[in-house]
């Protein structure tokens, strides 16, 4: 299977004889052949030119790249040809699959440490030599690292590879979205200042992750989602608690990756020596744990494609109003990927459309367990239970104005080049069933794969697989579904779009309800700062104090008093008339005034429990109220304020704020009073005692 640049591979499709498929990607279809000429196994990757005729550049790229590389751990063509309507791509039969596939039909929850290590330290290694050679390799995922039954590693797919030296035309490859939502560094999302090899870092360290749990991170969102976590949440990372079982320099080698910030990264030579890399074990070492026992790729393959097909059919009902959706988040899974904001709009617009389904989805840690992975495809997704699920759901609702909100937040630090650059939606084209090669469908005698059982068969895990996706099992017979032009290329202002939307969630009286979720759910790092300012509730020692503390802040308002602090109860009694100078009383007199100051005081305790409901309850109130002023004045959702549910709020707000500072205000007078009336029955009661000193002396 090593690439034999003495060889010299036929550049005619009569040559090669095709097996089985093992593969299958955007626009191309990847099978076990046999080269006839020289009796060798190999792997030819099928793209429709007709179906890539937007991506001409690319596979141009791919092929190029392909051929020139010259390392152990990159898939180096053979030679390639085109065939009718085809180009195939002659290669090194991999007959492990990639670490996806191996994933989904074996581990599904991940890998050993071990495993990992030695599999990430190969990809690590073809990363050097790629980034050394000036190039980004622009999609590093499990999907993309291919195995050999004998262990060798070899990252795969140059489809939305970049040189770094390059000018004009493919400089401004750069300076748009390609690669896989899940696994794409936010500085390639954000476009502001371009990006270079260390997006492969990113990358490298999300695969990591995937490669421990057994998908990645935000796998389970749609893009839309995914895309606004990725820029605005804190980094994924390996958790203390729920990662256990992995090292202390695993942990630290994913979060010396996954850091926003491009130039804090290491370079890939650097991370290559990081510790973590030291756990790394042989080539055979990779072959006997992972790959021992599994059935041959092409069975495998099959067997998680039907899978997914039986699936598709169990959901059909469900499934088919979403259809425009979720095709569209299909599109958008797989390897370049391209954002369109036009087409998030009409997603979110989707999702509105649904409802009354209570919301299960996040809260539930089962589900969150079961996490299901995209991979480098989202045909599961547009078809699992959860994604129907996710799309009906009143959480689909929620999530999708939350990701407006969100949207528009990101929007002051996304730039307008790269939404405009946006606009081309990634087109997968007209299926064309006459395009598909000829092919053997009977496996050859001289099939140099070994036929074993699996101990870890796909049966396994067919519980799982509801949850668990992958590009893998796109059926080219299920996925070229059109999509009509109206959904492909949608137009108009995204403000209007979103207003309206956003609007009539309002207008439904969601928000309400929506509001304690979007303010818990998420982590408010990046440009969103206007969020973490909504939710300070307590005096910063910055706080303008002319209007009086405040001793509440939500949204815009504030619930100030002149000062309720112990401290400030001590001094406002200090010009109060003490009760010292009083006309001399008897003890029994003091003894008469006691019931009544305990009466006081209780009284004060009771109100002083009103106040404290009534505070919360109008906190409540004003927390609602501020984030709906928020959205009122954003820029992007331009929320009118008028609605007679909003009026109504606002002056019941009003009303609370009032009853809040008169109750303060007695609140205080109270006090004052009591202390008084303290000082007096202090004062009353050293006297009593002093007369009873002098009686009985
Ligand atoms: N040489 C190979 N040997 C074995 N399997 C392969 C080989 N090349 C590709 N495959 C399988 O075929 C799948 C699709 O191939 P590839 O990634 O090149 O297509 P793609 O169109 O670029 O897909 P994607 O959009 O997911 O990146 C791979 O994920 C892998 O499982």
């Amino acid at each position: 299977m090593e690439h034999t640049p003495d060889k010299k591979f036929p550049l005619s499709a009569k040559d090669y004889k095709l097996y089985e498929e093992v593969g299958e990607g955007v626009s191309a279809t990847v099978y076990r052949a046999l080269c006839i000429p020289l009796n060798e196994i190999v792997a030819i990757k099928v793209l429709d030119l007709e179906k890539c005729n937007n991506d001409l550049d690319g596979i141009r790229r791919e092929v190029q790249t392909m051929s020139l590389i010259n390392h152990p751990n990159l898939l180096r063509a053979h030679c390639s040809f085109t065939a009718g309507h085809s180009l195939w791509v002659v290669m090194p039969y991999m007959d492990g699959g990639s670490c996806l596939h191996l994933m989904k039909s074996a581990y599904p929850e991940g890998l050993e440490e071990p495993a990992i290590a030695t599999l990430l330290r190969e990809v690590l290694k073809a990363l050097v030599y790629l980034h050394a050679h000036g190039h980004i390799h622009r999609d590093v995922k499990a999907g993309n690292i291919l195995i050999h039954s004998k262990g060798m590693v070899k990252l795969a797919d140059f489809g939305v590879s970049a040189c770094m030296f390059d000018t004009g035309d493919r400089q401004r490859s750069r300076n748009t979205f390609v690669g896989t939502p899940c696994w794409m560094a936010p500085e390639v999302m954000q476009q502001l200042h371009g990006y270079d090899f260390r997006a492969d870092i990113w990358s490298f360290g999300i695969t990591a992750l995937e490669l421990a749990h057994g998908h990645a991170p935000f796998s389970k969102y749609p893009p839309m989602k995914v895309l606004l976590m990725t820029l605005q949440n804190a980094p994924p990372g390996l958790d203390y608690e729920r990662d256990k079982r992995f090292s202390k320099s695993f942990k630290e080698m994913v979060a010396t990756c996954l850091v926003k910030d491009p130039k804090k990264r290491p370079t890939s030579e650097k991370l290559l020596k990081h510790s973590f890399f030291k756990h790394a074990r042989s080539a055979d070492y990779l072959a006997r744990t992972l790959l021992e026992g599994l059935a041959p790729l092409g069975e495998r393959f099959k067997m998680l494609k039907a899978q997914e097909a039986a699936l598709l059919v169990q959901n059909k009902a469900l499934y088919e109003d979403k259809e425009q959706l979720s095709q569209q988040e299909y599109i958008r899974g797989i390897s370049a990927w391209n954002f369109n904001l036009e087409d998030l709009k009409s997603q979110a617009a989707l999702i509105q459309e649904n409802d009354g389904v209570p919301n299960i989805e996040e809260s539930n840690a089962s589900i969150k367990q079961t996490e299901r992975h995209n991979g480098s495809g989202r045909f599961t997704e547009r078809m699992s239970p959860e994604m129907v699920n996710h799309s009906k759901t009143a959480s689909g609702q929620e999530d999708a104005l939350n990701d407006l909100h969100d949207l528009k937040g990101s929007l002051a630090s996304f730039p307008m080049k790269p939404l405009q650059a946006l606009k081309d939606c990634f087109d997968v084209g007209e299926d064309d069933a006459n395009t598909s090669p000829s092919w053997d469908d009977t496996r050859s005698d001289s099939d140099e794969l070994p036929t074993k059982s699996s101990p870890r068969s796909v049966h396994q895990d067919t519980g799982r697989k509801n949850d668990d996706d992958d590009g893998f099992a796109r059926s080219s017979s299920l996925s070229h579904q059109e999509i009509p032009n109206h959904k492909k290329f949608l137009s108009g202002p995204l403000k209007q779009d979103t207003v309206a939307f956003a609007k009539k969630m309002m207008d439904n009286g969601d928000r309400d309800h929506l509001q304690p979720k979007y303010q818990s759910e998420r982590n408010y790092s990046g440009p969103l700062l206007y969020r973490q300012r909504k939710e300070t509730n307590c005096l910063s020692p910055a706080e303008d104090t002319s209007e009086g503390a405040v001793i509440q802040r939500k949204g815009r308002f504030k619930v100030t008093s002149a000062d309720v602090s112990p401290k400030g109860m001590t001094n406002c009694s200090s010009g109060l008339p003490c009760g010292g100078s009083s006309s001399p009383m008897t003890s029994n007199l003091a003894a008469a005034l006691l019931p009544s100051l305990q009466c006081i005081l209780q009284q004060n305790i009771m109100q002083r429990e009103e106040i404290t409901k009534l505070i919360k309850y109008a906190e409540q109130i004003s927390g609602t109220q501020g984030d709906l002023t928020e959205v009122g004045t954003s820029n992007s959702l331009q929320v009118s304020c008028s609605s007679t549910r909003e009026k109504e709020l606002q002056s019941q707000f009003t009303h609370l704020q009032q009853c809040v500072t008169s109750l303060v205000e007695e609140l205080q007078n109270l006090k004052q009073k009591n202390a008084q009336l303290e000082k007096r029955l202090n004062t009353l009661t050293n006297r009593d005692k002093r007369i009873r000193g002098m009686t009985r002396a």
